[in-house]
């Protein structure tokens, strides 16, 4: 299979969008529309998801050419790019004779997003010609697509979706399925059919999205057209178990027009103009939303191994992405990705018990990070009983999320005897459109006596890695740290990405907003973007100190690593009755090596 790159052109405006172009990204000219086809093309659009963006052109007017569109192929293009909180993104691919469109554009600056964001477009194409759009691009939304399909997957359920747009024209309909014979879809039988496997899958739409799935035949909407939509979902890995075909059936079905009456489109008719356009369906859905589970409805975990006495929140924001949200601490123990597979990593002897804090996920380091201070290593948040907080004050900033849950502390009389100072600390603990996870907390100083007090603070993430001497961190380089392993003393960061092969306990100052973890076995990027928080600890304790530590296996070590936003260097003052500004940290991971810049 080819592993050809296709070329990636980002262009930053001077309005601040950025236009990314894709070149040419074709399958080969197969007739038959085989599953080899489609495979064969998104090998080569993993290579565009791998490809990084470049930076800096001044212009928005250049467009890419596509010529020699394959007669019978799917195209497809995939883009991945980063979305910062200052800048929106304007993907295009311009559709003029024999090319296709997509464009995507948003304003980051008012839709919030963040982290990288994913589109996918895909086109059929059954003659070059056929894809006229009057001359004019389509603008879309960030997650529209043309042409058909979506959807694939298992999560933690094993629940599969299929979708299928046919429009009864050979060559037209398609089908996405995982697995096996069952998971065919009808359009398959028009011709392209697209079967992978699994570990092919890199961009997932959640189920309840899908449900969503508004189809707008754009250029049929009025026409006696013959689209029909079909959705099938499947429990289970090894076939449909059960089948629910659904969905809208835009307008009655008038089966199979002949490859001949391709030609004569509904819409040729109508227009009269000449155009010929086979198909163009323009597939609008509403942004992801993942599921909202109120943290109050549900289910507490308790009694029974391995929390014993501990409450747990199960919570599932998401078809696909779970959480498991601790009271004990407020802590994150799991964070799913799409596929099911854990992010985080939680040591196979994690005591979940107090005063034990949880090895593993997110434990919060407050009021104290580390040793840096007189109270107990990484202060007392991360083991004390943290409640729901049935009315937290609005989020400003946070809106992206409609999947969240938050937690309160407040100190106990004994909290108030080790460190004597009245506070309120907020966590939202929050799932974002794209599968992020993001953590804020709010932290109040409720002094009635006019005590104000300073703190340190670490989101102490612990990451899921497949083989830590396989792991590159970037964006702390060339940067000053404090090395915990030769007391603290401050250093300066040489060469390229910090790699592993020994114990690392670093406090890396001052440091960029975006981190990145590079995961070259697993060839997944995790995302670390923070606000509030300038430092950055990096810590792995190796073999001996894993060895010592009674809560973590032995050879644990080699699939963990904490990378930890953090506020050590220079601690937060908080007078009475001033709240700090959010201490941010939002966390992605992608399926794919992207660099950090
Ligand atoms: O064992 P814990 O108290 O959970 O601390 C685990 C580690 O946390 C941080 O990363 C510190 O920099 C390390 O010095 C410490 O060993």
């Amino acid at each position: 299979m080819s592993s050809e790159r296709v070329p990636v052109e980002v262009c930053r405006g001077a309005n601040g969008l950025e236009k990314v172009v894709l070149r040419e990204v074709r399958g080969s000219s197969a007739e038959d529309g085989t599953s080899g086809d489609w495979q064969t093309t998104f090998q080569k659009l993993c290579n565009v998801t791998s490809t990084p963006l470049l930076g800096d052109v001044q212009s928005f007017e250049k467009v890419d050419t596509i010529s020699e569109w394959p007669t019978s192929s799917l195209n497809l293009w995939k883009v991945q790019h980063w979305v910062d909180t200052k800048w929106g993104i304007v993907v295009g691919v311009r559709v003029l004779d024999g090319e296709a469109v997509l464009l995507d554009q948003w304003d980051a600056a008012t839709d919030q997003e963040r982290g990288p964001e994913e589109l996918w477009a895909f086109v059929m194409n059954p003659k070059p010609k056929d894809l006229v759009l009057d001359g004019k691009a389509v603008l879309l939304d960030r997650w529209d697509t043309i042409g058909c399909c979506h959807q694939l997957g298992r999560g933690p359920e094993g629940i599969m979706a299929q979708v299928s747009i046919d429009s009864g024209l050979k060559m037209q309909g398609m089908g996405i399925s995982q697995g096996q014979e069952g998971g065919r879809g009808p359009g398959g039988e028009h011709g392209v059919r697209s079967e992978f496997q699994e570990s092919d899958l890199s961009s997932r739409i959640p189920m309840s999205t899908l449900l969503e799935q508004e189809i707008l035949p754009r250029r049929w909407a009025n026409e006696d057209c013959n689209l029909n939509v079909e959705l099938m979902l499947s429990e289970g890995t090894d076939g449909p178990k059960t089948l629910i075909p659904s969905t809208g059936s835009l307008s009655p079905v008038e089966t199979s027009l002949s490859l001949a009456e391709i030609e004569k489109t509904p819409d040729e008719k109508a227009s009269n103009d000449g155009t010929t356009l086979p198909l163009q369906v323009y597939s609008r859905r509403k942004k992801s939303e993942p599921e909202l589970v109120q943290a109050q409805e549900a289910e507490p975990i308790t009694g029974s191994s391995p929390m014993n006495n501990v409450v747990g929140l199960n919570v599932r924001l998401h078809s696909f992405m779970c959480q498991v949200v601790y009271l004990y601490g407020g802590h994150v123990t799991s964070w799913k990705n799409e596929h099911g597979e854990e992010l985080l990593f939680v040591s196979s002897k994690a005591i979940f018990k107090p005063p034990k804090a949880i090895r593993g996920g997110i434990p919060i380091c407050f009021p104290q990070f580390s040793s840096h201070g007189s109270l107990e290593q990484h202060g007392f948040a991360r083991n004390r009983f943290w409640t729901v907080d049935p009315d937290p004050p609005p989020f400003p900033t946070n809106s992206a999320s409609k999947a969240f849950v938050d937690l309160i502390l407040k100190p106990s009389e004994e909290d108030l005897k080790i460190w004597p100072y009245s506070f309120e600390f907020r966590l939202r603990i929050a799932l974002g459109p794209g599968g992020d996870l993001m953590l804020t907390s709010r932290i109040r100083n409720t002094s009635t006596e006019g005590k104000p007090f300073t703190f340190t603070f670490a989101y102490h993430t612990y990451f899921s890695v497949s083989d830590i001497s396989e792991v590159r961190v970037e964006g702390l380089e060339t940067l000053d740290y404090l090395d915990n392993l030769q007391n603290k003393e401050r250093f300066t960061e040489q060469g390229d990405a910090i790699t592993f092969e020994s114990e690392v306990d670093k406090i890396y100052l001052s440091t960029p907003t975006k981190i990145a973890i590079l995961d070259h076995e697993k060839k997944r990027t995790f995302v670390i973007r923070k606000d509030g928080l300038p430092d950055a600890v990096v810590w792995n304790p190796w073999d001996k100190k894993a060895k010592a530590m009674a809560d973590f296996g032995d050879d644990e070590y080699k699939h963990m690593l904490c990378v930890e936003a953090a506020a050590v260097e220079k601690p937060i003052t908080l007078k009475p009755e001033q709240l700090k500004n959010p201490l941010y940290c939002s966390i992605f991971c992608t399926g794919a090596l992207l660099q950090c810049g």
